[in-house]
């Protein structure tokens, strides 16, 4: 499957050596159109060699040629919010991993009937296992 990797870059790159390990483990079954989101070069500023209408355009051709939409959540991130309404408006599956020990996903969100595959997990090893069970 074509899988689109949605995680936090100008929301704050805390989380972004297990946004990695989660792109590793589906790169081994699926291909990842938005490997970049996992390079621990990448900071908050985000990819300031593109412009933001050149990322926001090739984001949104992935998003459409994706045929799934994979996001963790923990993070908060404007763009993701953003990716996970765009797919829902254009009916690509989702499937949401956020850590609630951390912090209580967005009502907008979780309150989304859309959603149906949001997933609680509190150790990386739970988010792969996770990862291998529903995309195998
Ligand atoms: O440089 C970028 N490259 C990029 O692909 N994005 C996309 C992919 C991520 O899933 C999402 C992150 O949004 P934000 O930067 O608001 O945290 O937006 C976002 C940025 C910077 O906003």
């Amino acid at each position: 499957m074509k899988i689109y990797f949605a995680a936090s870059i100008r929301g704050g790159r805390n989380d972004a050596s297990l946004y990695q390990a989660l792109i590793d483990d589906l790169k081994t079954r699926h291909t990842v159109l938005t490997e970049h989101i996992g390079n621990p070069n990448l900071t908050a500023d985000g990819q300031i060699q593109l412009t933001d209408q050149a990322i926001r355009d090739r984001d949104i051709d992935w998003l459409k040629a994706a045929d799934m939409v994979v996001a963790e959540t923990t993070n908060p991130s404007l763009g993701v919010g953003y990716e996970l309404a765009y797919a829902e408006k254009i009916k690509t599956p989702v499937l949401i991993l956020h850590r609630d020990q951390v912090n209580h996903l967005s009502a907008m969100i979780n309150g989304t009937g859309y959603f149906d595959k949001i997933f609680s997990y509190q150790t990386v090893a739970d988010a792969l296992a996770i990862l291998q069970r529903e995309l195998p």
